[in-house]
Parts: structure tokens; C-alpha cells; sequence
């Protein structure tokens, strides 16, 4: 029999804005079998709770999860930047900066995923660990290895993830035990890479016949590795496809550290770019080579950003290209700090990535408080009036709790250009959810007490001044979770309405 509707009773935070979220005591979210948010309730009394299912035609045979006191609803989080070959290597290296670490500790492990019998073995813990913390969208990139970059695929699919997966282009500047032999090559492994991903099953095996949304949950993703590493004829090849696919997303690295910076504008001199292709004016910049190359546009997600020049923030702007921010990763490997601030005044998509292994976390908590750290260096050193003359909402100052909230959800939907499938908890929306516990029970000493200590407000007495109350413990709990938490915290990780993934799960 088809299951109908699963109904949450409890506390939810949603983001609604950069600057605004709810934040819920006593929410009743419904779920469709298909994984579709039907309906959302803000604020329900538990002596109305049979009412207000009655108002909605569920009076029988619906599943009613209710969370405790210390739980709460969040929107699963987006990673929109992660290698998934460099997760074996987290943690080691962390003495180099950008082009040296890829020489010396990146390539040697990306060129094991030659053997596919290793890929099989590695990439299933890889993606349980980014299910597991939190993350419901992921954006991999794999190696330039087709079959083992199917096989990530595959894993994905099979774990019900949703996620972008793509193989890396790069025929040059890369070691000979590392390297595309030519562009041709590079574009034919691409295709096939697409047309396979685009050719697994819509539902899972290990969905029974569960009715599920006809959309794909994993999706190809051009992913030319960065400028240094693909010829011209290459770039240009992949703007070729990307020009005759306009579904089709694409990512890769910009401005994230200053060498790189200049050896790539060394590689595009503007007589290298073609003149049919360019539109660049002035001095060839980072982003002018790509938006040259035709490959910034509204479904492309730009890792890192950290040095970029005002025309480029412009070009960014112009083709409505996304920035992951990837701030562990920034410091580990002393790339420096993005001005995030100026991106979001100028009304640039932000989401985070966790950009593994130069970063050394795989949890978008982990990039969150980084974030959080790298805004108030920006700010620190800018001139104390910086944020008074004339500067915008943003630029020089620290982020708020309502826009980390926003980076790590609704902002990375944005960039990932998904924004009306997922990022918030709102009718219309996929339940790409997760039940976050910060209960003394969840084994996480880091936030002991949190529900000892305060009552939020599940079980309240109702009125004024105790909803008031209610809600600011609940935004309380949210601080603590962003700064203190980790997948301990994390209960349960839905995506699209299925249970994929958490502590929960795992037990
Ligand atoms: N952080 C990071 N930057 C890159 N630029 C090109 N390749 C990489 C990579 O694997 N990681
Ligand atoms: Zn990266």
C-alpha cells in the first residue's frame, strides 16, 4: 500500500531571507509519499493539533513524527564545493599553499581512482560521511577518471542523496601520471559521463515502488578543473557543450590564490583568447577568461573567489554565476580571506563548500564557523568607518546567525540554481530536511545542558510573552548548533522526503 502523508509536529527554522529566518516552537509540516512539502502550519497549540489535521483532510492512516523538547527541523545543508577523491587525504598536507599541495599531496591520491576497484571500495564511506552531516545536496567533484567517476555517481544515486557529480577536465599543466591526453579526449569521457548519469532510475531499488518526484536527484556538472589545468581548445570545446546544453551546470575554481592568479592570467595572454569568443574589455582577468570561454552563467557555481578584482565582481554579477565560499579551506591552505560581505551587497549568489581536503572537515558546520571566523577578520581589518562610508549591509562586518543560516542553505540552493526545489522548508519545496537534536542525550558535550537549562518551548504554557520567549530560545539553540554542533547532533537526514541519513539511521 502507498504510504500517505508524514506529519512533523514540533520546533522549525527556516530561512527566509539573508537577514531573516522562522523560527517555529510548535510547527506541523506535511510531507507528500512523493517527498513534496504539502502544507506548513507556523504555529500550532498541541490541544489543536487533531483540529488542524481534521482542516487538512488527515484524520487517519498518516505517520505523525514528533519531535522533544531540544529538536528541531532545519533545512538539509549544501555543500556546494567538495572533492570526493580527496576525502582519504583530510587532514595531511596541511604545511603547503595552493599549487604546491596539488602537486605534491592531491594528485598522488586522485591517481589511485584509476583502478575502479579502489574508487568502489573508497567512495561509499566518502558519501555516508557527507550524508551523515547534514549534507542533503552535495556538489563532488570526482577525478578525471570516467569509470570511477561513474561509480561515484552510482553510490550517490544508490544512497539517495541529491547531488551534482562531475568528472575534472585537465589536459595540461598537470603531472604525466595525471593528465587527459588530449581535449578531444577530455570532452568524449565527459559525454558518456553525462549520458550515465542521466540514465540512472529515477526511484531507487531500496524504495519498494515508493511513488517518487520525476526529477533527477544526481545531476552531471561540467567541471573543467581550473583555468591552469585545460588548454584553450579544451575551454572552449566545454563551452561548445555547455552552449548546447543550457541544463547543463558547471563548476570550477576561480581567484583562490594570488599564484595561481597570476599564472593563469600568464596562460591567457588576450591574444590567446579567441576574439569570437571574448568579451573581455581591458586586462584579462580570472573570470574574464571563463566568461570568455562561455562558461559563467546562471547554473555556474565559482569555488572560492578569495582575490578578486571589482571587474570581476561585475562579470560575476553580469552572468549570474554563483560563489561557493570555502573558508576552511582558505585558511588551511593560507589562501587568504574572501570578502564574502561585498559579494552579498552586490547580489551575488553565496552558498559554502566544504572543499575537501583542502579543507579538513566534511560538515558545512565545520565551513559555518569558519565563515563566521573569516567575516570578523575581514572586519577587523577594514577601517573602522569602512562600514559608515558608504559601505553596504554586509561589507566589514561580521555575518549575522541569519546569514550563516542562509549560507549554508538557501544560498547554496541559489548557486546551485535550486532554489525552487529546495534551501528552505516551504509548500512546493522537496523535504530535503534534517531533525537536529541538542538534547543531552545526543552524546554531544559540547552543548550539555541546552535543554536542561532552558525550556524551549515545546509544551509551553501559550500566551504573549511565553511565545516570545519560546522563540528566542529556539534561535538560542540554533546559535549553539551552528557554533557548537556536529553529526552527533544530527538525528535524521531526509531528502526528498526519504530518511537517508544521521545518527538515527546509522543505529
Ligand atoms: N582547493 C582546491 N583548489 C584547486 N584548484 C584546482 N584544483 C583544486 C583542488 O583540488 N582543490
Ligand atoms: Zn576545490
Amino acid at each position: 500500500m502507498i504510504p500517505s502523508s508524514t506529519v512533523f509536529y514540533g520546533a522549525l527554522i527556516s530561512p527566509t531571507s539573508l537577514t531573516t529566518y522562522l523560527a517555529l516552537p510548535h510547527a506541523l509540516i506535511s510531507v507528500s509519499p512523493a517527498g513534496e512539502i504539502e502544507w506548513l502550519e507556523h504555529d500550532v497549540p498541541a490541544s489543536q493539533l487533531q483540529d488542524v489535521l481534521a482542516r487538512h483532510g488527515l484524520l487517519s492512516d498518516i505517520e505523525i513524527v514528533e519531535l522533544r523538547k531540544g529538536e528541531f527541523l532545519i533545512p538539509g545543508f549544501i555543500d556546494t564545493h567538495t572533492h570526493a577523491p580527496q576525502v582519504p587525504n583530510m587532514g595531511s598536507g596541511q604545511e603547503h599553499e595552493l599549487l604546491d599541495w596539488l602537486a605534491e599531496v592531491t594528485f598522488p591520491m586522485e591517481a589511485r581512482f584509476a583502478d575502479v576497484g579502489f574508487a568502489r571500495r573508497a567512495y561509499p564511506s566518502v558519501v555516508r560521511r557527507y550524508i551523515d552531516s547534514g549534507t542533503t545536496t552535495c556538489c563532488y567533484y570526482g577525478t578525471l577518471h570516467l569509470e570511477s567517476t561513474k561509480a561515484l555517481a552510482e553510490i550517490v544515486h544508490a544512497n539517495g542523496q541529491r547531488a551534482f557529480v562531475g568528472k575534472c577536465n585537465m589536459d595540461r599543466n598537470s603531472p604525466d601520471y595525471y593528465i587527459e591526453p588530449s581535449p578531444q579526449a577530455s570532452v568524449q569521457a565527459t559525454l558518456e559521463l553525462i549520458a550515465h548519469i542521466r540514465s540512472l532510475p529515477r526511484i531507487r531499488s531500496s524504495d519498494h515502488g515508493k511513488p517518487s518526484s520525476a526529477e533527477a536527484l544526481v545531476r552531471p556538472v561540467l567541471t573543467p578543473r581550473f583555468a591552469i589545468s585545460c588548454s584553450p581548445e579544451l575551454l572552449a570545446s566545454l563551452g561548445a557543450l555547455a552552449e548546447s546544453d543550457r541544463s547543463l551546470a558547471i563548476q570550477t575554481h576561480i581567484s583562490e590564490n594570488e599564484s595561481e592568479v597570476v599564472f593563469t592570467k600568464s596562460l591567457f595572454p588576450p591574444e590567446v583568447l579567441p576574439a569570437a569568443l571574448s568579451p573581455v574589455h581591458g586586462p584579462v582577468t580570472y573570470a574574464g577568461v571563463y566568461e570568455a570561454y562561455g562558461l559563467l552563467r546562471e547554473n555556474t557555481i565559482l569555488a572560492h573567489a578569495v582575490h578578486l578584482e571589482p571587474t570581476e565582481v561585475d562579470i560575476i554579477k553580469r552572468t549570474r554565476a554563483g560563489v561557493s565560499h570555502c573558508p576552511t579551506s582558505n585558511f588551511n591552505l593560507r589562501s587568504g580571506c574572501a570578502k564574502i560581505g561585498i559579494l552579498l551587497d552586490e547580489g551575488i549568489k553565496v552558498g559554502l563548500g566544504t572543499d575537501v581536503s583542502g579543507g579538513f572537515s566534511p560538515s558545512i558546520l565545520t565551513a559555518v564557523q569558519h565563515a563566521s571566523i573569516c567575516s570578523k577578520v575581514v572586519a577587523l581589518q577594514s577601517p573602522s568607518d569602512s562600514a559608515v562610508a558608504g559601505a553596504g549591509k554586509f561589507a566589514s562586518r561580521q555575518l549575522p546567525v541569519a546569514t550563516l543560516l542562509h549560507l549554508a542553505t538557501l544560498g547554496g540552493a541559489q548557486v546551485c540554481n535550486l532554489a525552487d526545489r529546495i534551501g528552505s522548508l516551504a509548500p512546493g519545496k522537496a523535504f530535503d530536511a534534517l531533525v537536529v537534536s541538542v538534547r543531552s542525550d545526543a552524546g554531544n558535550p559540547a552543548l550539555w545542558g541546552v535543554d536542561l537549562d532552558q525550556d524551549f518551548g515545546l509544551g509551553q504554557v501559550e500566551g504573549e510573552g511565553g511565545r516570545h520567549k519560546s522563540e528566542k530560545e529556539l534561535e538560542a539553540m540554533l546559535e549553539r548548533f551552528l557554533f557548537c554542533g556536529d553529526d552527533r547532533n544530527i538525528r535524521r537526514v531526509y531528502v526528498q522526503g526519504r530518511l537517508i541519513g544521521g545518527k538515527e539511521f546509522m543505529a
